[in-house]
């Protein structure tokens, strides 16, 4: 559905001299198959931005091809590039309404400009507005309505040309945890319900954790790492997604004292619910200290980690009978390289 070539992307170069234009991208190849939710997740700065507005032409690429369904986005003219924002939307951090007009108005917007008749304006406002669930707030104006509430009115103009594909520039990034749940519970279902394809940008692996099923990790205008959501976030190969997963996971702080060997185990699956723990206890004569962990669940896979420090016994087959058991063990805090 979107593929990005070896995409490169330098923005001008400022000022009267106008010499060493910035690389805001580099060599990026990625794809995002029909249907799925993509999500990219970066630093400040990393290139999300421009990532996303290169897929409805609000940027070209300085090199490489970005093909949307079936179109080179840079060779397309006027028309071909209005007629790919009908079938691509977009969600913006800060909302991006017309203060200026009602709820209804916003949301109309698209469909005035596209040319659409009054009463099929009428009707697919009214159909919008439910589907987001504000059939009650059409009337008020932006400024009267809270964060999400702004959110639900920008998903539903999103979504007024019925596009194939929605683009959410961190989305949720200005909302509170439990608006966050029900802007990303409402974005999952559109996917699931509508087919829609999504391509999500964050900063928050937690974004990316409920939502997405596959991710691409950018670092300084490159793709450091890409794969299922489940991989890259139990497996982290990259030290950048590496240090996402750790921030997700409230990991305690590289540096504490600690004596014994500190380990990161992995239960993912059926391993969650099994008490290997105690089994391993027995068998080995380990001792355990717990420094933090959680369950969770990614999509519908329930996954268990915690951070704990391993002092007596056999630690050595302690880590093999976990590994064993189908549970992954990572070292910690400074005991692996961390650049
Ligand atoms: N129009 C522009 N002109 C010049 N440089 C730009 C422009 N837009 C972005 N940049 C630069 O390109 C780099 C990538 O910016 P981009 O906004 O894509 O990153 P980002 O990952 O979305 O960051 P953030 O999360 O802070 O928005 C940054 O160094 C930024 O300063």
């Amino acid at each position: 559905m979107i593929a990005f070539e070896a995409v490169s992307k330098t923005y001008a170069a400022q000022g009267p001299a106008k010499t060493g234009g910035h690389a805001a991208l580099t060599g990026v190849t990625l794809s995002v198959k029909a249907g799925e939710v993509f999500g990219v997740i970066g630093a400040s700065g990393a290139g999300k931005s421009t990532l996303i507005r290169l897929i409805n032409g609000l940027e070209l690429p300085s090199g490489g091809r970005v093909v949307v369904d079936g179109d080179d986005v840079a060779a397309l003219g006027v028309e071909g590039l209005r007629s790919l924002r009908r079938r691509v939307g977009m969600i913006f951090q800060h909302f991006n309404l017309l203060s200026g007009r009602t709820v209804a108005q916003n949301v109309a917007f698209p469909l005035k400009l596209a040319g659409r008749p009054a009463d099929e304006v009428k009707a697919r406002t009214a159909e919008l507005l439910a589907r987001v669930g504000l059939s009650d707030q059409a009337q008020k104006y932006p400024a009267q309505l809270s964060g999400g509430q702004k959110q639900r009115v920008g998903i539903a103009r999103a979504l007024a040309t019925g596009p194939k594909i929605l683009l959410c520039d961190e989305a949720t990034s200005a909302l509170d945890p439990e608006t966050t749940e029900q802007i990303l519970d409402l974005i999952s279902g559109l996917n699931r319900e509508l087919g829609l394809t999504i391509v999500l940008i964050t900063h928050e692996m937690d974004v990316v954790r409920r939502v997405c099923d596959r991710v691409a990790v950018l670092e300084a205008g490159q793709v450091v790492e890409t794969g299922p959501v489940e991989d890259v976030f139990l497996q982290p190969v990259s030290a950048t997604a590496r240090r996402f997963v750790r921030e997700a996971d409230g990991e305690p702080a590289a540096g504490a004292m600690l004596a014994g060997r500190v380990v990161r185990l992995t239960f993912r699956g059926e391993a969650t619910y099994r008490p290997v723990l105690g089994e391993v206890a027995r068998a080995t004569g380990v001792d355990y200290s717990i420094l933090g962990g959680r369950i969770h669940r990614l999509r519908e896979t329930p996954y268990g980690q915690l951070t704990l420090t391993l002092t007596g016994g056999d630690v050595e087959a302690a880590i093999a009978r976990f590994q064993a058991a189908g549970v992954r063990v990572d070292p910690v805090l400074g005991q692996e390289a961390d650049q």
